[in-house]
């Protein structure tokens, strides 16, 4: 079995006494920071001036600019849009990463597909939590936290692991479990995951449930607790206990029509479907084209957002959702961005 790393065995001296720049204030950014900090490492965020730079400021971190946070950093974490990173990298951090610091990412995106090219006198790490920024940050106050990926790209110092291992505890990481990976296979099963199952897959799937029954004559408020709002409570006890939790919590009827129907939905082509998505990830066509998609101003990006908020499961589920204040409960007790 592929070894695990846990709290008790990883070592948190080589991280500490030297400063951690965490650059970017966003979903990744706000969370590494203050729990980096609440872990005890000295950290600067370093943001461009407005609503990030105010906000890590009221949350009462050290802020500074891009550069002059790069500057002082033993430690350079990049935490912005992975489509922003070799911008912000060439003009406001190569020229401080000077030898024998580190350079580090939440996912591989733009070493894997060449996008920066760092110095070889530099260390060059990841650290990638499974898991959405404000999760990293709301697990960690509860005294949990989400599982990591590591990996090493460049070993300059000879202390990339033992950072990156330091780093990923102080996170919270270490809680949940560490796993060594790769580049390549960080970044290559990441845009998968969130293409093919857990966004994409996902969002694809509880329209077109949605949809059926709505077109179908049923109430669209109960179309919406039937395929969104229950979808979380299922997803709960298989997160819990694996599929056999869910299926012993839900009735005979339903683990029937889950084994018959399911297959009938998710069959062989879209297996099929899933391996020519993974293929065009490994040899850089979805790259390439998220790349042109950012350079022409995104205009397809902005077309799929605004019809996925006009789209009528949004108005419901808005609506229903103001009558449950309890759903929210759970954010407001943690300061999250
Ligand atoms: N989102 C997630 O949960 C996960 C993300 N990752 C990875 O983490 C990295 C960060 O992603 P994510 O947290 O989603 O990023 P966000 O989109 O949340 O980052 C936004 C932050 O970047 C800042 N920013 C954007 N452009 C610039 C710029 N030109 N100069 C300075 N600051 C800028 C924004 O500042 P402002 O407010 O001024 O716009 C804001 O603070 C990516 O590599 C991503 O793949 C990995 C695992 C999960
Ligand atoms: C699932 C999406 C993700 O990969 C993540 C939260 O892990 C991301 O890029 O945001
Ligand atoms: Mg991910
Ligand atoms: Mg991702």
């Amino acid at each position: 079995m592929t070894k695990m790393y846990y709290q008790n065995e990883i070592n948190e001296a080589p991280l500490q006494g030297k400063k951690i720049a965490i650059i970017g204030y966003g979903s990744q950014g706000h969370a590494h920071a203050l729990n980096l900090k609440e872990s005890g490492y000295d950290v600067v965020v370093g943001v461009r001036p407005g609503k990030s730079f105010d906000q890590a400021k009221e949350d009462g971190l050290d802020v500074k600019s891009v550069a002059e946070a790069a500057q002082e950093a033993d430690i350079i974490q990049i935490l912005l849009p992975d489509e922003r990173q070799k911008q912000v990298y060439e003009a406001e951090i190569a020229p401080y990463l000077t030898t024998g610091k580190a350079l580090m990412f939440a996912h591989g995106f733009n070493i894997n597909y060449g996008q920066i090219v760092p110095p070889a006198d530099v260390d060059v790490f990841l650290v990638a939590p499974k898991s959405p920024g404000h999760l990293v940050r709301r697990t960690y106050v509860q005294g949990a936290g989400v599982p990591a990926l590591f990996a090493i790209y460049q070993d300059a110092t000879g202390q990339a692991r033992d950072l990156a291992l330091a780093y990923g505890k102080g996170i919270g990481s270490a809680r949940a479990g560490m796993l060594e990976t790769t580049f390549k296979e960080e970044t290559e099963t990441d845009l998968f995951g969130e293409q093919a199952v857990l966004c994409g897959g996902t969002t694809e799937l509880i329209k077109a449930g949605f949809e059926t029954l709505v077109e179908a004559g049923y109430q669209p408020e109960l179309a919406y607790f039937e395929t969104l709002h229950e979808l979380k409570l299922i997803v709960d006890l298989i997160y819990e206990g694996g599929m056999e939790t869910m299926r012993y919590s839900v009735s005979d009827t339903a683990e029937w029509g889950d084994y018959v129907t399911g297959p009938r939905l998710i069959d062989a082509s879209v297996k099929a479907r899933m391996k020519e998505v993974l293929a065009d990830i490994q040899d850089g066509t979805f790259a390439k084209d998220w790349i042109k998609e950012n350079e022409t101003g995104r205009p397809r990006y902005n077309e799929y957002k605004k019809a996925g908020a006009e789209h009528q499961i949004e108005q419901v589920g808005a609506k229903l959702r103001e009558m449950m204040p309890f759903i929210n409960e759970g954010k407001k007790k943690v300061v999250i961005k």
